[in-house]
């Protein structure tokens, strides 16, 4: 019988996003939905099988002979018998790591309680909103998100849920409340659930080492079999003991609990005490023990409960935590042996491992990783620290009307803002319409397929071509000398809010219409602009940014100051060094201005521009006077003359222009301040 496989779900969530960014929420919606249950579905397929065959192809045999290598293969036929069942014949597709990252980060549902949010399913999108923040509470957006969804009517705040919880955390922690206000009998309870998950989760966590290996294996050298299968072997121990880590850690923390599985031990044995089930108190205590068998104080209330309750015959530490620990350390001697030899790095997960089972060497090398681990953290928390003291630093804002609405924190990066207001919609309108001639007339004006995607039109006008064009009567006036402001406004916001050191000069100016070509969008997966950094020469492989020509090496900052948002897709985003990990967006409309230093520490594009047009000005700031704009002084000049000889400026642009447009055309005098004209805009308004 025909049967549907699963599908893959790195392929699910990039159609998901796919969609979500050409607007399409339902799609989008269905697409990220089924992405979330492939990706469960696949981890209780490989759990289950993995269960299912440690029953009917154990391995417990020693390497002697061949029987090792027979047991090896009667289970690795059995898993693939297994995952062939429920998942259909094994294909080549691999999902990357970084999808992996992404999906443990629960990406997949910011992208769905926006999609959510479109549709208008409230309770749905507060779910996975909920959802995404709980592992992600410093995301700047998804706090945005949170507010705004706080403040609407009808929104069921008291059903929200984390929709990926795993059940242990909330028994933990009602267990340790418990504890804390002394109602033992709900603690134990508590407490107990919570130890039978962890133990449930730990064994899921194992059990997908056995899958498909994550880090790809060096073969740069010529390995010997026994090497490859040793250091194969490694990497699996390694991935088993990082479970530890991983189930003590709670979502959205950096750090695990500490001895989180034997402090619930800890816990039990006094609560124990407390309700005088002195039985469990000292099973409990020998339990704790296993861990720590010198810890003194424990040693002492064993002593006391013994004293208290009588000599509990028969009564031992818990059989699976002697396990457990047994386990723990047969995989950590093989690790230990094999750092001593082969090049292997490890971080012990527990802080209980006996001294006497480390050799010297191997202590060595244990601390030296751990000291390179707290200097990575250090550096990390450098660069964090800076880019607060970068905001601090943060210069006003030259003159009344725009607002910060994200600075270089919220955009995950630095030397990064976001502005609004910069422009009034009158003020869009009126630039807009410099963009607006037809097709071919004045030679100075360019309509081409993009140089950068065929499925677009780009367009740009300089501002010394859009001049020479007022000056042929083909555009209206206004417009122009607001492009031109606009411009300089931009330059003086830039200039004070970054703190530059010494002025900054405009160093080019282009008004770029990028258009969506109808009928050539279907299936495309191109951005409008690829990933690129102003100022040098990307090299996302290498992780660095060459500055150096080709690229234009004067530009110190860029902005880029969007005119409209009648149009699908088209988002600003920037990128780490990999020109793939997305760390801001930035959604286009009239008058928000995204400024940057144009440096490799803000590489950028722009997202498929899939129906409608997309028109913004997009400028570079020096400071060098050598690269300042020549073109604009000449502008400049050009255009007073023109504005002396026709002082009805209006009249000009009527011919080029729909009728209905005329509206917004402002027939007020040119000769003001930018401080002065946002005020008359605003009472305008
Ligand atoms: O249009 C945009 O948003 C950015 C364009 C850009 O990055 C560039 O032209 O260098
Ligand atoms: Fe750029």
């Amino acid at each position: 019988a025909m049967q549907s496989w699963l599908q893959p779900f790195d392929l699910l969530y990039t159609a998901g996003v796919q969609a979500f960014f050409q607007g399409d929420w339902s799609q989008s919606r269905d697409y990220l939905q089924r992405a979330l249950l492939s990706y469960t579905l696949l981890r209780q397929v490989k759990v289950s099988c993995q269960a299912q065959c440690q029953r009917e192809a154990p391995l417990h045999v020693w390497l002697k002979d061949l029987s090792f290598m027979d047991a090896v293969l009667q289970r690795s036929e059995c898993l693939e018998h297994c995952e062939r069942l429920q998942l259909g014949p094994p294909t080549r597709h691999k999902v990357s790591s970084a999808v992996h990252k992404e999906f443990k980060r629960r990406e997949p549902y910011n992208f769905l309680q926006a999609a959510y949010f479109k549709l208008g399913q409230m309770d749905a999108a507060l779910a996975a909103a909920h959802t995404f923040f709980v592992a992600n509470p410093q995301h700047a957006q998804i706090r945005e998100d949170l507010g705004k969804y706080r403040n609407l009517q009808g929104v069921h705040w008291d059903s929200v849920r984390d929709l990926e919880a795993l059940p242990y955390w909330k028994a933990y922690e009602e267990g340790m409340h418990h504890y804390n206000v002394q109602n033992y009998t709900q603690s134990i309870l508590r407490l107990e659930t919570s130890l039978k998950e962890v133990f449930m989760s730990l064994d899921e966590c194992r059990a997908l080492c056995e899958g498909t290996q994550e880090e790809e294996t060096h073969t740069e050298t010529q390995q010997k079999v026994y090497e490859i299968i040793a250091g194969w072997y490694v990497q699996l121990l390694k991935c088993k003991q990082a479970c530890v880590k991983e189930i003590a850690t709670k979502p959205g923390q950096k750090y695990p609990i500490h001895d989180f599985i034997p402090s619930h031990f800890h816990l039990l044995h006094s609560a124990y005490a407390a309700v005088n089930d002195g039985a469990a108190a000292v099973e409990n205590i020998l339990t704790y023990l296993l861990f720590y068998p010198r810890d003194d104080s424990a040693q002492e209330k064993l002593q006391q409960y013994r004293e208290r309750f009588g000599e509990k015959e028969g009564v031992r530490a818990r059989e699976n935590v002697r396990a457990y620990i047994q386990q723990s350390l047969g995989e950590k001697r093989l690790i230990f042996y094999a750092m001593e030899s082969l090049d292997v790095s490890f971080e012990d997960p527990d802080a209980w491992t006996p001294e006497e089972n480390i050799s010297e060497a191997v202590k060595d090398k244990l601390r030296a990783e751990k000291q390179k681990r707290r200097e990575e953290e250090q550096e990390e928390e450098r660069v964090e620290e800076e880019r607060a003291a970068e905001e601090e630093q943060r210069g006003p804002l030259p003159f009344e009307g725009p607002r910060v609405t994200l600075d270089s924190r919220q955009l995950n990066g630095s030397h990064r803002v976001v502005l609004d207001g910069v422009l009034t919609w009158p003020e869009c309108q009126e630039i807009l319409r410099l963009a607006r001639t037809p097709a071919g007339s004045g030679d100075g004006h360019q309509e081409r397929r993009s140089p950068h995607t065929p499925h677009e039109h780009y367009k740009s006008l300089s501002v010394l071509k859009a001049v020479k064009l007022a000056g042929e009567g083909a555009v209206a006036t206004p417009g122009i000398r607001l492009f031109l402001d606009a411009g300089e406004r931009s330059r003086r916001i830039v200039e004070s809010y970054f703190r530059t050191e010494t002025s900054l000069f405009v160093s080019y100016t282009q008004l770029v219409c990028r258009t969506a070509l109808e009928g050539k969008q279907d299936g495309r997966v191109d951005l409008s602009h690829p990933v690129h950094a102003d100022n040098c020469v990307l090299d996302p492989e290498g992780r660095e940014c060459w500055k150096e020509p080709p690229a234009y090496i004067h530009r110190d900052y860029s902005a880029v100051l969007f005119l409209n948002d009648d149009f699908e897709g088209g988002d600003l985003f920037f990128t780490d060094l990999d020109a793939i990990t997305t760390t801001a967006e930035v959604r286009p409309t009239c008058g928000r201005l995204a400024a940057f230093s144009s440096g490799g520490e803000n590489p950028h594009g722009v997202r498929a521009v899939t129906s409608g047009r997309r028109c913004v000005i997009a400028l570079w700031f020096t400071h060098s006077s050598e690269h300042a704009e020549k073109e604009r002084k000449e502008a400049e000049q050009l255009l007073t003359q023109t504005e002396i000889s026709s002082p009805q400026e209006g009249s000009t642009s009527q011919r080029s222009s729909a009728p209905h447009e005329t509206k917004n055309a402002q027939g007020r005098k040119q000769r003001v301040s930018p401080t002065e004209r946002v005020r008359l805009t605003r009472e305008e308004l």
